[in-house]
């Protein structure tokens, strides 16, 4: 996938600010970047929620906006919120995302009873999704956006709130769809995770991408955490050291 000069701005925030993100077909991509670059607002843009100012959007060959039909039968999403239908159940859920993908109804039961099994919730399946915890959550839309087997899946912070048990499932999953040749895009916050998982980086900064490439590319000699701090750290407002502010804080007292 890739998008060109993707603009978009709320008022007098530029929240993305003319990006050029490029995925390679079969990569475990990792979209980074400090609370509030725009990697929320970029995903939203590029699986079709929030239209852009500005740019272009192609996956698989397809114009997201121009073409949103083609585009949306090749993508699976997991966004950020995760607004799921809470009156059903994780059976029913599954069922009705199958239908909406216009599956046979067949096909639908028994790839909802092996993501079910899979994902450690066949025991949960009935109950109400309003009563699922947040892990089960993330399991339960994973399952929903892999269900029609998208070319290419879209995770906004996919492992956040997800117990390292549960994490473990999401990626033995995520493994395995990316090593058949599908596309993995994840943003995340948790730089070891991103660097255990992803063959592709790409790091925003304040609506821009800073940098972008294989990891080790990326990486270049450092841990993925440093090349973070030494690309989006420095001229940030606040540096972080402390001098400045907060000297109320804390236990010694003046
Ligand atoms: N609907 C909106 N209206 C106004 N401003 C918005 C809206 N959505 C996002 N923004 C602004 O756009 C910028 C980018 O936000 P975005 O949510 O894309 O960042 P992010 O990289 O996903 O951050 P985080 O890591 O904290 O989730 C922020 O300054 C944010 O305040």
């Amino acid at each position: 996938m890739r998008t060109t000069g993707l603009y978009k701005r709320f008022g007098q925030q530029i929240a993305v600010g003319g990006v050029d993100l490029v995925v390679p077909r079969g990569s475990f991509a990792g979209l980074v970047g400090p609370n509030g670059a725009g990697k929320t607002t970029s995903l939203s843009m590029v699986t079709g929620l929030l239209r852009p100012d500005a740019g272009t959007i192609h996956i698989d060959g397809f114009d997201v906006w121009l073409d949103p039909v083609a585009v949306k039968a090749r993508i699976g999403v997991l966004p950020e919120g995760l607004r799921l239908f809470e009156r059903l159940s994780g059976r029913e859920l599954l069922s009705y995302n199958g239908q909406l993908r216009g599956l046979p109804k067949r096909e639908v039961e028994q790839r909802a009873e092996e993501l079910l099994t899979v994902m450690d919730l066949k025991d949960s399946a009935d109950k109400l999704v309003v009563d699922y915890s947040t892990g089960m959550r993330k399991k339960i839309g994973l399952s929903a956006a892999l269900l029609h087997n998208p070319a290419v899946l879209f995770l906004d912070e996919p492992f956040e709130g997800v117990d390292p048990v549960s994490a473990n499932t999401l990626v033995e999953v995520l493994q395995r769809y990316t090593a058949s040749g599908s596309t993995v895009v994840f943003s995340s916050h948790v730089m070891d995770l991103v660097e255990r998982l992803c063959d592709w980086v790409s790091v925003m900064s304040r609506g821009q991408i800073v940098a972008q490439g294989p990891l080790d590319q990326v990486r270049a000699g450092r841990s993925l955490n440093q090349a973070f701090l030494d690309l989006v750290g420095a001229g940030r407002d606040n540096d972080g050291s402390g001098e400045e502010g907060l000297s109320w804080l804390g236990s010694s007292r003046a």
